[in-house]
């Protein structure tokens, strides 16, 4: 499990530890790892020359005292001095080591930062740390345009201009790497912010893992701990069975899909209910498929889903399974099914445009008024948590960070999770994901992690499915059972 705590937790953590040390001991510690990293990274790529942007605050301390480590250790450092003030003992031992120092605290950048930049090998990003707000800060907001193609920029502790807990999206100075100190924190795990880490190292200063995370992340080794595996006295009714409303006359993939990822996932059985085209597609595709009504542990609903008079038989089927006290997985055109808070568990599936729908059928404002698609983008965990506690269900996100958020009154950290390669952006992966939640939730799991646990493992299959290459979302459903099997082997 990866765990990452927010800002008071960290300080407070941080505070503990430091007033047992020497006064600046930390940020040594901070400083002498941050340089260790970089100049493993400068041997790497036989590079020497280091460009350190140094903010006013002790993010800009850790970064200016690594580039001091650097220098006596023969490295060609440049320090741009970027904030209101510079922090007083890395400077001087930053002049002491034969840092080169350039000034830039406002309006437009000196030609030698100019140019240093664009002939860096390296670039040292310490302009904002965990006191930074979200974006850069007014005159350097064209550093990222700055900063020449080749360069490896490394980021102390996050990249300058995220929001340090990952609610939402701001220009940012992308890393390559992120060097973190003892505590990953939420800008590193989630969807709004981690695409600017880049690789995350975290180095361990000393500073004790705080009792409550504000993020969680399963890691692969974490399957074998949750994943259901049958004992010998199961059978296929006690391991869970999935009832299914998914696809309809037009969208019969909905339905073959949701089913085989169920199914490979290895719930106990599938009772599928819908129209016939979709029913005799599946009589062929997954033979194992029960039809019709009979008792269930969880539904799935939504995939595909028609709203028609075609599909009454669907319709009324959703709804009462959504009036039962079972667990339900609701996605896609589920979703437009819910008007009221339901309290037996319940995990919604929406990707960004899905969720926009819902929460402005639930009235959920914007930034500027009425919700919009920018607001959605900009902060999508804080319009899924409105969503969740308005209707007292677990919203998982999709998108290249699956985040798994829950209703404050659960008081359940924030879930992400992004094992999957960029070829899973394809249509149907939706659906099966839907299906290995639907699995999960049937077999007892709760929404959280079964939605969790899920996106886990629909990730590693597409991963798995064609290594480095395009997936198709039915051979990413074909290839959960081997998945799974190998994910339990690990060690745990
Ligand atoms: N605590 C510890 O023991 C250890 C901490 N460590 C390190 O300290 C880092 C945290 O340092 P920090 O608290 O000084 O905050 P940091 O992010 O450097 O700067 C904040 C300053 O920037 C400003 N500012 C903020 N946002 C802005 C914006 N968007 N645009 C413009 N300005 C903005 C804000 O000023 P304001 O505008 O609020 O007056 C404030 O002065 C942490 O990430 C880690 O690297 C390590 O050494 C290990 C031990
Ligand atoms: N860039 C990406 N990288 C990795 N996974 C992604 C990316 N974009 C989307 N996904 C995943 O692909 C799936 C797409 O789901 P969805 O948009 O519902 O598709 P569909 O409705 O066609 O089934 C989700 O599981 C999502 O998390």
């Amino acid at each position: 499990m990866i765990r990452a705590y927010d800002v008071p937790a960290v300080r407070a953590a941080e505070e503990v530890v430091r007033a047992q040390l020497p006064d600046g001991e930390l940020m040594q510690r901070a400083a002498t790892g941050l340089a260790q990293v970089i100049a493993a990274r400068q041997s790497e790529e036989g590079s020497d020359r280091v460009v350190v942007l140094v903010g006013g605050g002790d993010n800009g301390g850790d970064a200016l005292y690594a580039g001091a480590i650097l220098a006596a250790d023969g490295a060609n450092v440049l320090a741009v001095l970027a904030g209101s003030q510079t922090h007083e003992g890395a400077l001087g031992a930053a002049e002491s080591a034969g840092v080169l120092l350039e000034e830039w605290r406002s309006g437009e950048p000196p030609a030698a930062v100019v140019s240093a930049l664009a002939e860096a090998d390296v670039v040292v990003d310490g302009i904002l740390g965990i006191g930074g707000r979200p974006g850069l800060p007014e005159h350097l907001r064209a550093i990222p345009d700055l900063v020449g193609t080749d360069a490896l920029v490394v980021a102390v502790d996050l990249p300058s201009g995220c929001d340090p807990e990952g609610q939402v999206r701001s220009d940012a100075l992308y890393a390559d790497e992120t060097v973190t100190f003892s505590l990953a924190k939420p800008v590193h795990l989630m969807p709004a912010t981690e695409q600017a880490v880049g690789l995350l190292t975290v180095i361990d200063i000393g500073v004790p893992e705080p009792e409550v995370a504000a993020v969680q992340r399963f890691s692969h080794a974490d399957v074998t701990g949750l994943w259901p595996v049958p004992a010998p006295g199961d059978d296929k009714y006690s391991r869970g069975v999935l009832g299914v409303v998914t696809g309809g006359e037009h969208y019969t993939g909905a339905a073959v899909l949701s089913v085989t990822a169920a199914v490979t996932a290895g719930v106990g059985m599938v009772r599928y209910i819908g129209p016939e085209a979709p029913t005799g597609l599946l009589r062929h595709a997954v033979p194992e498929t029960v039809f019709g009504p009979g008792r269930v542990q969880a539904w799935l609903i939504g995939s595909g889903l028609e709203l028609d008079e075609a599909t009454a038989k669907q319709l009324s089927t959703a709804r009462e399974a959504l009036a039962s006290d079972l667990p339900v997985v609701l996605d896609a055109g589920g979703l437009d099914l819910l008007n009221e808070p339901r309290s037996a568990p319940t995990l919604l599936t929406p990707h960004l445009g899905e969720l926009l729908r819902l929460a402005t059928r639930l009235d959920i404002q914007g930034e500027g008024g009425t919700l919009t698609d920018a607001d959605v983008r900009h902060a999508p965990t804080v319009v899924a948590g409105q969503v969740a506690d308005r209707l007292g269900c677990t919203v998982l996100v999709k998108g290249a960070v699956t985040a798994v958020v829950s209703p404050a009154s659960v008081g359940r950290p924030i879930l992400t999770q992004a094992d999957g390669p960029s070829w899973l952006a394809t249509a149907g992966a939706g659906d099966v994901l839907g299906g290995v939640c639907g699995a999960l939730l049937a077999s007892g799991l709760d929404p959280a992690t079964a939605g969790a646990l899920g996106a886990l493992v629909h990730g590693v299959a597409a991963d798995r499915a064609n290594p480095g290459g395009p997936v198709r979302a039915l051979d990413v459903a074909h290839e959960l059972g081997r998945t799974v099997a190998h994910l339990l082997r690990l060690p745990a």
